[in-house]
């Protein structure tokens, strides 16, 4: 575990619950047009993920690419997405060709495959209910930011079939601290606790694959995600579930 890992959007919550877990295995070189809201230990760079001299520059001696920048709201704007999303996620793609980086690992969403949920909703939250995404589908966005976010992946596919980049893309689903989200059906379907995020991610950047599309959920017994493909390939061995939660966040007592 000596890799030196270039890890973008370090700033959020994604970038944040992976350097909680994992923080202490690699060489990490922080990334985010933010700089840190506290004193850190760690290489920062504060610039932005469009800027094409600035990534190639941060992706110098780096072994893996984490790419979490991005605008993470299922509302955003065109514009913001194209940018952020669109244009920055390319721009990794090609500094990391560019560079010599031989492994990109992208923090997709949930929300590339969101309307496959309209149709099934609410018995796909549930736990009778056996519908399974397993990455294989194509994309159906629920939103713009969805668009974004399988534009990503197409651009990843892309990369890795012209230039030899292994590549993992992320469909992450819902990320939250201590609990899964309360009173939310479709948030405890696709929880994804922090120590969780942290080892899917770990797994990434240690397995060997080529071209992968993954499911980023605890083990949630309200899954409508498989994490076969993240199991088999990626080792994932995710240890929460939203079923030990009540509705309301609260752990259940041991039955
Ligand atoms: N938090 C979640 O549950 C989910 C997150 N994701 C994806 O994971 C990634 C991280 O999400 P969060 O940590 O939740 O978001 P966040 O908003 O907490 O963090 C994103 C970070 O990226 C930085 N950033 C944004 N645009 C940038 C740019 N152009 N250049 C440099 N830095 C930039 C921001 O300053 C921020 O620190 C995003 O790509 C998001 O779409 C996907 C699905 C679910
Ligand atoms: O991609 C994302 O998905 C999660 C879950 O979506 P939601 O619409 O059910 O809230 C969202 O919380 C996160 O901000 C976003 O980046």
């Amino acid at each position: 575990m000596d890799e030196r890992v270039l890890l973008t959007g370090a700033e959020g919550r994604v970038g944040q619950a992976v350097l909680e877990g994992i923080g202490d295995a690699y060489e990490w070189r922080l990334f985010d047009r933010d700089p840190p809201a506290e004193e850190t230990d760690y290489e920062f760079i504060v610039a932005d993920v469009t800027d094409d001299e600035a990534v190639r520059d941060a992706m110098a001696d780096v072994d893996v690419v984490l790419h979490l920048a991005g605008d993470p709201r299922p509302e955003a704007p065109w514009d913001s997405v194209l940018t952020n999303n669109i244009d920055g996620t390319r721009t990794v793609y090609e500094a990391a060709v560019e560079t010599g980086v031989d492994r990109v690992v992208f923090a997709s969403s949930n929300h590339a495959v969101g309307h496959y949920e309209t149709e099934r909703k609410p018995d796909l939250y549930r736990k009778h209910d056996d519908y399974r995404l397993d990455g294989t589908e194509l994309p159906r966005p629920s939103n713009l930011y969805g668009v974004s976010k399988a534009a990503g992946e197409t651009l990843g596919r892309y990369y890795h079939d012209e230039h030899g980049l292994s590549v993992a893309c992320v469909r992450i689903g819902n990320l939250t601290k201590g609990h899964p989200p309360i009173d939310y059906e479709r948030g405890q379907a696709m929880w994804l606790s922090y120590r969780d995020c942290a080892h899917l991610f770990e797994r990434c950047i240690e397995a060997e694959y080529g071209y992968e599309i993954v499911y980023g959920i605890s083990d949630n017994d309200r899954k409508y995600y498989s994490l076969e493909r993240a199991k088999d390939v990626l080792g994932y061995e995710p240890q929460d579930n939203s079923a030990e939660f009540t509705i309301e966040g609260e752990p259940k007592e041991d039955e």
